[in-house]
């Protein structure tokens, strides 16, 4: 970190936001586990008035600079409002995370501007309020303030969004190594929220509510092997995404013994797997061969202050 003296005059923060994880099977708009790759990297810095927005990086073309449209301009808008800033911020957008991939990409820009924001203007709410404010940014992106995502972003390892209304996280520190494969396609998390079922049978949630409880078991346990059985046991939503995702069953049929589990990250079409450490290197290049992208990652801490100026 820059450790030049700024006080007030603070101009600009840059941080690091990552890609995340949510669901992990069972835990349907709950569950999220923050990665320590891809990221975004996201600058804000002061200018006389208003919110410009400027996008580099993976896919970023497709993404809008409008800062109602753009996840971080809504974040922006509503803190600036909040606590009343009268100044205006550039907001420098450096996509790593491929938007429409699973791995929170929308989420990230998000989390790491409620990060810069709060640093730049020294308000020092809590990491609670800050999932809070970046959610926000989830209306846009994905038809819903779903925090599952931003959660892990902001406090790092897993995280459980316990309520929405007041909002409600639970954070649990853990250590991981993780294979994330990315096929070449793009999935929108609105439209893969609006193939899912309004209503669920009984049988269905009973299943998920315990195959959920027994994943967060096995965290405390330390029983990644109990994690990964319980991971790859949703019977709601990950049987009816599996579909968008080309050779998806096909490759979960033949790691199935090289792997503690596997299954969609978000609304895919990114895939988490959490490998055996013997078989890492295969699974990886089979994973490549089908879908080309691979990240070997760890599970990470949350968005990182990279500098202030
Ligand atoms: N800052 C941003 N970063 C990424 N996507 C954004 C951003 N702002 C708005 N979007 C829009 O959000 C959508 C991608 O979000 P989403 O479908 O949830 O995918 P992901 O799983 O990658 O977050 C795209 O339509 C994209 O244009
Ligand atoms: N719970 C949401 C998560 C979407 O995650 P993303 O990374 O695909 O944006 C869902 O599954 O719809």
């Amino acid at each position: 970190m820059n450790k030049k003296l700024y006080g007030d005059k603070m101009r600009k923060v840059t941080v690091r936001s990552p890609a995340t994880s949510a669901n992990l099977g069972p835990g349907f708009d709950v569950f999220g586990l923050c990665l320590e790759e891809p990221y975004d990297i996201i600058s804000v810095e002061k200018i006389e008035d208003g919110i410009k927005i400027e996008v580099d990086g993976e896919k970023s073309g497709e993404i809008p600079t409008e800062p109602d449209k753009n996840t971080a301009g809504v974040v922006a808008k509503a803190m600036m409002k909040d606590f009343n800033i009268k100044e205006g911020i550039k907001i420098h957008i450096t996509k790593g995370i491929k938007p429409g991939s699973g791995l929170g990409s929308s989420s990230a820009s998000s989390a790491g501007v409620a990060v810069a924001i709060s640093e730049l203007f020294n308000l020092k709410p809590s990491k609670l309020k800050l999932v809070e404010y970046a959610a926000l940014g989830e209306g846009v992106a994905a038809g819903s303030p779903h925090a599952d995502n931003v959660a892990p972003a902001i406090f790092g390892g897993f995280t459980m969004v316990t309520n929405y209304n007041p909002l409600e996280i639970l954070h649990v520190p853990v250590e991981m190594e993780v294979l994330i494969a990315l096929p070449d396609i793009q999935i929108s998390t609105k439209e893969a929220r609006e193939i899912l079922p309004k209503k669920i049978e009984m049988g269905e949630m009973i299943n998920n509510v315990g195959k959920a409880c027994g994943m967060v078991y096995s965290l405390f346990k330390n029983d990644i092997e109990l994690f990964g059985k319980y991971m790859m046991m949703d019977k709601v939503v990950e049987p009816r995404r599996a579909k968008l995702i080309p050779k998806y069953e096909e490759v979960k049929e033949k790691v199935k013994d090289k792997v503690y589990g596997i299954t969609i990250s978000g609304a895919g079409p990114a895939i988490i797997a959490i490998p055996k450490k013997e078989y890492i290197l295969e699974v990886k290049e089979l994973f490549e061969d089908v879908w080309g992208r691979v990240y070997l990652t760890k599970v990470g801490g949350g968005v990182s202050v990279l500098e202030k100026l």
